[in-house]
C-alpha cells in the first residue's frame, strides 16, 4: 500500500507523470466522444446512427490499445408505436489472460440522455468546452468521461511499455439511459464465457456526494415504477355538457395520487416499510461519518427546506428508506389557456425508490391492493387499471470486499485523503444484475463532482476530476494486484 506521504513506486509515479502530461490529448477525445450525438432516448433514426458510431469509434480505440474487442450484434428494438429500431452492439473487450493475476471487468456506457440547447444550455452541448476548469457538454460526466479516464489509465501503462497489473476487461453498452435493453439477457448468455474468468467488477457512473471529496459507491436504491389509468371513455367531454353528471376520471386520479403519500413524505401504502432494514447504531455511525455540508447543499439544490433537518436523516432518507414521487399525469390538459375539458382517460405515474431488503413483487401487491381500495371507496363508474412497468432491486455490497480495500487505496494515494462511503439514492441497474447473474462483487468508483448535473442542462466533468480519476484507476489497478 502506497500512503500518501510515503512515495509512489516507481512504476506508478511514471504512470502519473504520463497522465499529467497527456492530459490535453485525453480532453481531446472526450471532445471528440462528446461530439458523437449518441442518445439512445430518442427512437429516431438520426440517433441510432450516432449510436452506431459511438460503439464502433469505442471498439476502434480499444483495438488499437491490443485489446480482443467483440462487437455483439443485440437485435433491434420493438416500440410502442409498432416502430422498430436497431440496438447498438454491446462492447466485449479483454487485455491480457494471465491466469496468475487478478482479472478486472469495467463496465460503462456510451449513450447519453437527450440535450438541446434551448432547454437552456449555455454552450452546444455536443460540443465539449472548457470553462474555468469545467468541461461542459452531454455525456462528459455519464458516461463517457469515466469510460475514457478508465481506458487512459490502461494506455498510460500501455505507452510506458509496462505490464498491466491486472486483466482487464470491458463491457460497454449503448442503451443504459433507455433501460439497458436486452443487456440482461446478453450477461446470461455470458455468465460462464466472458465474465468465467472475471474476479471483480467495477462501475463508475455515479458522482460523489461533494464537490472536492472523493467517494466510493457500496449501495444504490431500486426502483417500482407504477402506472394507474382511469377511464370514463377514450374521447375528452365538455365540462359546461357534461360538468356535475360524471364520476371525472381525474377527479378520481388525483384522489388515488394523493392517498399515497403524506406531507412528511411518508409513504401511506399498508405495509410497505414491513420489510425495511432496521437500523443499527453502527449503521447510524456511518451517515455521521460523510463530509456532507448540508446548508451549501441545500442551497447548490436551490431548494428552501427539505423535509429532514440533519444530514444523517437526509442521507437515510435518500438511502436506507423507500421513497415516493409522482412523476406525471398522461392525458391531463396541461397547456397554457384555460381549456374546459374534462380529460376522458388519464394515466397517472408514480414510483417507489426501493431499499433492502423490500421486494419488488411484495411492493407491487401492496400498491395495487391500496390503490383498489381507495379506489372502491369512492364508488366511481369508471375503470382503473394499476401496472408496474418496471420493477429494478435495490443492490448493496459488502465493503469489506478486496476491491473496495484497493479502491480505497487507490483513493488515498491520489486525493491524499480517505473516500466518503456513500449509497446512492438512484438506481444503477446492472449492479444487481452482476451481483445475482454473474456472482461477481461490484465496487462503484465514480469520479464525478456532485455538482456535475447528470441529466440536466450544462452537464459537465471537472478537467481535475477527469485526470485524478484517470490516476485513480491506475493505482486501482497496481492495489489490486498486490490485494490479489
Ligand atoms: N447516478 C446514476 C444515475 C443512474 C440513473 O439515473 N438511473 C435511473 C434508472 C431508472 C430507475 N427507474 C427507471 N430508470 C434512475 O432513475 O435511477
Ligand atoms: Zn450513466
Ligand atoms: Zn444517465
Amino acid at each position: 500500500m502506497f500512503s500518501s506521504s510515503s512515495p509512489l513506486p516507481a512504476p506508478l509515479e511514471k504512470v502519473f507523470q504520463y497522465i499529467d502530461l497527456h492530459q490535453d490529448e485525453f480532453v481531446q477525445m472526450l471532445k471528440e466522444w462528446v461530439a458523437i450525438e449518441s442518445d439512445s432516448v430518442q427512437p429516431v433514426p438520426h440517433f441510432r446512427q450516432e449510436l452506431f458510431r459511438m460503439m464502433a469509434v469505442a471498439a476502434d480505440m480499444l483495438q488499437r490499445l491490443g485489446a480482443h474487442v467483440a462487437s455483439v450484434d443485440m437485435g433491434s428494438q420493438q416500440l410502442p408505436d409498432g416502430q422498430s429500431l436497431p440496438i447498438p452492439p454491446v462492447i466485449l473487450a479483454e487485455l491480457g489472460n494471465d491466469p496468475t493475476k487478478a482479472t478486472v471487468c469495467f463496465y460503462g456506457h456510451l449513450d447519453v440522455q437527450p440535450a438541446d440547447r434551448a432547454d437552456g444550455w449555455l454552450t452546444d452541448p455536443y460540443m465539449l468546452t472548457e470553462v474555468d476548469g469545467k468541461l461542459y457538454g452531454r455525456g462528459a460526466t455519464d458516461n463517457k468521461g469515466p469510460v475514457l479516464a478508465w481506458i487512459h489509465a490502461v494506455s498510460a501503462f500501455r505507452a510506458l511499455e509496462r505490464d498491466l497489473p491486472v486483466n482487464i476487461k470491458f463491457i460497454i453498452e449503448g442503451m443504459e439511459e433507455a433501460g439497458s435493453v436486452a443487456l440482461e439477457e446478453l450477461m446470461e448468455k455470458e455468465k460462464d464465457r466472458f465474465f468465467s474468468g472475471v474476479d471483480y467488477i467495477v462501475i463508475s457512473d455515479n458522482l460523489w456526494i461533494s464537490q472536492r471529496k472523493p467517494a466510493i459507491t457500496y449501495g444504490t436504491r431500486g426502483n417500482s415504477y407504477f402506472t394507474v389509468e382511469v377511464k370514463c371513455r377514450d374521447q375528452d367531454f365538455h365540462s359546461g355538457t357534461f360538468g356535475g353528471i360524471l364520476h371525472e376520471p381525474m377527479a378520481d386520479l388525483v384522489a388515488l395520487l394523493g392517498s399515497l403519500v403524506d406531507s412528511s413524505g411518508h409513504i401511506l401504502v399498508p405495509g410497505i416499510y414491513d420489510e425495511v432494514a432496521p437500523l443499527t447504531e453502527e449503521e447510524i455511525n456511518t451517515y455521521k461519518a460523510i463530509d456532507l455540508d448540508l446548508e451549501e447543499y441545500r442551497n447548490s439544490s436551490q431548494v428552501a427546506k427539505f423535509l429532514f433537518n440533519t444530514k444523517e436523516e437526509i442521507l437515510m432518507h435518500l438511502w436506507r428508506y423507500p421513497s415516493l414521487s409522482i412523476h406525471g399525469i398522461e392525458g391531463a390538459f396541461d397547456e397554457p389557456g384555460a381549456k374546459t375539458v374534462i380529460p376522458g382517460r388519464v394515466i397517472g405515474k408514480f414510483s417507489i425508490r426501493l431499499v433492502p431488503h423490500m421486494n419488488v413483487s411484495v411492493v407491487e401487491k401492496q400498491v395495487t391492493q391500496h390503490l383498489e381500495d381507495v379506489f372502491s371507496k369512492r364508488n366511481s363508474s369508471n375503470e382503473m387499471v394499476v401496472s408496474m412497468a418496471l420493477g429494478l432491486h435495490p443492490w448493496i455490497a459488502n465493503i469489506n470486499n478486496t476491491q473496495y480495500i484497493a479502491a480505497k487505496r487507490a483513493i488515498r494515494t491520489v486525493f491524499g485523503t480517505d473516500p466518503d462511503m456513500i449509497r446512492d439514492g438512484s438506481t444503477i441497474p446492472i449492479a444487481k444484475m452482476f451481483q445475482e447473474i454473474v456472482h461477481k462483487s461490484v465496487v462503484m468508483i465514480p469520479l464525478g463532482a456532485v455538482d456535475d448535473g447528470e441529466h440536466s442542462q450544462n452537464e459537465k466533468i471537472n478537467r481535475w476530476n477527469y485526470i485524478e480519476g484517470t490516476k485513480v484507476f491506475a493505482a486501482f489497478f497496481f492495489e489490486m494486484a498486490q490485494l490479489h
